[in-house]
């Protein structure tokens, strides 16, 4: 079900040149980048209006930038929509939970496979058999991520009402049924008590490793980061001011500066 680790010889699997994202006269993002290596997590940090969120959506495809490049796998996707990013290998969750509220976890993460439906209204109107197998070929799928992430006891139950750290593996498990190469979190571990954190911590990281799935994680809990990523962007004022593994990064007196003084 899931792609294999990029070919060798590929240094990076996406790359962010010079973003610029301006709301109204507040420069949110002044210039700012990273790369990713396959297989790499990789954690954005910074304090709050650092512009980390801004240059994630630009990232997904959900701002467009004023300026510069998103690169995906050697290809300039700055102009595609979310939806096109997602059936390349790009998925993302939300920083706050976007789950459809009312539907159960599968029908949540089915509809994470929207972006490849192949049938038309009058195909569900009719329940054809064009629907009928996309239906089906969606289910499997979902129930796929939903052993890997063992979402058994709640499959059937509507998402309202479950714990944070339950809602946050739905939303993973959406991304995951995508079978990307690349999963972007916005403030995955936001709202979660320790031990949910933990276990949120240990699925990224199996599916990182059995999978060879990159992360990118907007992220403002620096424990879980350290932990967690194999090197850090630090984001101030919408630039990057620092950048490398955690803990040279934790020792940088301008990244001590920028949050003490944020
Ligand atoms: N939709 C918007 N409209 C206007 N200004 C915005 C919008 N989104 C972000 N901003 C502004 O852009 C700047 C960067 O915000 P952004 O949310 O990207 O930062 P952040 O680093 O993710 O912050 P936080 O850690 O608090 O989530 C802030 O000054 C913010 O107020």
């Amino acid at each position: 079900m899931y792609r294999e680790k990029p070919q060798a010889g590929i240094d990076y699997i996406l790359e962010v040149e010079d973003v610029r994202v301006e709301f109204g006269g507040v420069v949110a993002v002044d210039g700012a980048g990273f790369r990713l290596r396959p297989g790499e997590i990789l954690a954005v940090i910074g304090p709050n209006g650092a512009g980390k969120t801004s240059l994630l959506n630009v990232v997904s495809g959900f701002y467009k930038p004023r300026k510069g490049r998103v690169v995906f796998e050697g290809r300039d996707i700055t102009r595609l929509p979310p939806h096109a990013r997602a059936r390349l290998g790009l998925a993302r969750t939300f920083q706050h939970s976007e789950l459809f509220r009312h539907m159960t976890v599968v029908e949540n993460i089915m509809a994470g496979l929207e972006p490849w439906r192949s049938y038309s209204i009058i195909d569900a109107a009719f329940w054809t058999p064009r629907a009928q197998r996309w239906e089906e070929w969606a289910r499997e799928k979902a129930e796929r991520v939903i052993d890997l992430l063992e979402l058994h006891e709640y499959r059937d139950r509507v998402v309202e009402g479950l714990p944070p750290g339950v809602q946050k593996r739905v939303d993973l498990a959406r991304a995951l049924a995508q079978d990307p190469k690349v999963v972007l979190m916005d403030e995955p571990m936001a709202g979660l008590s320790r031990e949910e954190k933990e276990d949120l911590a240990r699925a990224i990281v199996e599916v990182n490793e059995t999978r060879g799935i990159s992360f990118v994680l907007v992220e403002h809990d620096l424990e879980v980061v350290m932990d967690l990523c194999d090197r850090v962007v630090v984001m101030d004022s919408g630039r990057v001011i620092a950048e490398g593994p955690p803990s040279k990064v934790a020792n940088d007196p301008r990244v001590i500066e920028a949050y003490i003084g944020g």
